[in-house]
């Protein structure tokens, strides 16, 4: 996604156009935002600003009812939005240290004016330039280029957003990238979040002299995907065949969830500017699943630690690949009919009585008990036989707690979705084949970076969060294990 024009800004919520969209999605849509602030957002001064701005929206709300995106006039020309003299020192960033990988997102500020420029350091301005410039760092870091957000407004500074990740296990060497770019020298503070922003709090102290404001992940979350949303209207996004056939009512001889079916399935964008209720469901290393039903209320409804770290640890053992995205290559040309059991070669047809199909998988893995069927199988055919496991065991969790819930949209994010168009397909098909087309699996661009963003948009809080969120009060822990 590239944004060109148009001008999004935390204050107005005037939003954008990008180039991607101007055939298909709908700028005004986003005008006024329905919702309203996340709780954790709205204690922060950027946003209490926000409300207490004097720019008024200038285009109306659309009234479109459906959720197809769809081609609109383009927005009129942004106002500007005054600077913050008191915003915090740059380089702005928010930090999510996962159980896999760490994902950073740093603002990059455009439109310095000359005065600012005289008092932009040369740190500040070598940091700039070494993230701005590069999309590889050492060995293992990646700015996933293609997500860049411009002309984002934060604090009445205009800017652009970078997505920036690297391996957990490199926190060392991320701190020893800092200390020797000088940004320790700059950042006293960084809003992080992640069961890392507690684990490498004092590494970050002693190694480059930098705190960690640490943030609840799941609010930090909720707060960057509802941002992020608003920002870009190809954010939401769904997976259907061409002509959107319901595929409980599929007809033809294709077994409906059959790679060949999956295959023809095609990304449509969908209008989520109307989000509550729906079910969140983070694929990170573990799986949270959350429902909410506005930006400061929800609860963390299920879990399941058969995640994205699981896939990807099974696919090294079982297959001796070393990346998550080789993984991923093996699982897209391989069959997992070889690994698994279908219910076909258990009854020899369909168990027609309950409506269980011969090619439905009957128990994952079930063919590796023979030693012929062990010899016989490829490197492909296991990861790929992984991925099924992981991920429909993913989705029947899902679909049990939002039919629970009484929920019709479920959004699935978490970098366990990065390239992997193959669990989105089956992720949607097993939504809506076993709901009778009841639930709709929703998917978004940013994947993995909505912790991340959510913590940027704390920058200029006063107000530290506590670290025990009220969303994990004993109670809520409690009624979370007694609901599986
Ligand atoms: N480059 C990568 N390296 C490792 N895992 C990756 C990579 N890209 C995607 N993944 C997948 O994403 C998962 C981590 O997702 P993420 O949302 O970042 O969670 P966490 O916060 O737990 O690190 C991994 O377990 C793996 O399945
Ligand atoms: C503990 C976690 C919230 C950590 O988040 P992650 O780094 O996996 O994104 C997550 O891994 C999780 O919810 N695991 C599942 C635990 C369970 O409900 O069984």
């Amino acid at each position: 996604m590239t944004q060109q024009t148009g001008v999004i800004t935390i204050h107005q919520m005037r939003l954008h156009r990008c180039e991607g969209c101007l055939a298909a999605c709908r700028p005004e849509r986003r005008a006024t935002p329905s919702y309203e602030l996340p709780r954790s957002l709205s204690k922060c001064g950027l946003l209490k600003r926000a409300r207490r701005s004097p720019y008024k929206t200038l285009v109306a709300r659309a009234t479109r009812t459906d959720n197809m995106a769809e081609p609109s006039p383009p927005a009129p020309p942004a106002l500007p939005t005054p600077p913050d003299n008191n915003a915090p020192p740059m380089p702005w960033f928010g930090m999510d240290i996962g159980g896999t990988l760490t994902k950073l997102v740093y603002f990059e500020p455009k439109e310095n004016n000359r005065r600012e420029l005289d008092k932009e350091t040369e740190v500040l301005k070598n940091i700039r330039r070494y993230l701005t410039r590069n999309s590889a760092y050492g060995k293992t870091g990646r700015r996933d280029v293609h997500l860049q957000m411009e002309n984002v407004t934060i604090r009445g500074r205009r800017g652009c957003l970078h997505f920036i990740r690297f391996p957990t296990s490199e926190v060392g060497a991320f701190l020893q990238l800092a200390r020797s770019k000088g940004m320790a020298d700059l950042v006293n503070t960084i809003y992080a979040t992640g069961g890392g922003a507690y684990k490498f709090e004092d590494d970050f102290k002693k190694e480059v002299n930098m705190r960690l404001s640490k943030l609840d992940e799941l609010d930090a979350l909720i707060a960057g995907v509802l941002f992020v949303d608003s920002m870009n209207a190809q954010e939401c996004y769904y997976w259907a065949p061409p002509n959107e056939e319901p595929v409980h009512q599929h007809a033809t001889d294709t077994p409906p969830y059959s790679a060949e079916a999956l295959s023809v399935y095609v990304r449509k964008p969908f209008d989520f500017s109307s989000p509550y209720p729906f079910m969140l469901v983070n694929i990170g290393s573990g799986v949270s699943m959350l429902v909410v039903n506005g930006p400061s209320d929800y609860y963390r409804v299920s879990g399941t630690s058969l995640g994205g770290g699981t896939f990807l640890g099974l696919c090294c053992l079982l297959t001796g690949c070393s990346s998550f995205e080789e993984a991923i290559a093996l699982a897209a040309s391989g069959d997992n009919t070889t690994v698994d059991k279908l219910v076909r070669d258990i009854y020899g047809g369909d168990y027609a009585r309950f409506g269980l199909p011969g090619d439905l998988v009957a128990s994952s893995f079930g063919q590796m008990c023979s030693a012929e069927r062990r010899g016989a199988v490829s490197r492909e055919d296991l990861a790929r036989a992984t991925l099924v496991t992981i991920t429909n065991n993913i989705g029947s969790i899902a679909r049990l707690c939002a039919s629970n819930e009484n929920i019709q949209r479920v959004v699935f994010c978490g970098n366990f979705l990065r390239v992997n168009p193959l669990s989105m397909k089956l992720l949607s098909y097993a939504m809506s084949y076993w709901s009778r087309g009841a639930l709709k699996a929703l998917f978004l661009e940013h994947e993995g970076y909505f912790g991340a963003v959510g913590c940027l948009l704390h920058l200029d809080s006063n107000h530290r969060r506590e670290n025990v969120s009220r969303h994990s009060s004993p109670s809520n822990i409690e009624a979370s294990r007694a609901d599986r």
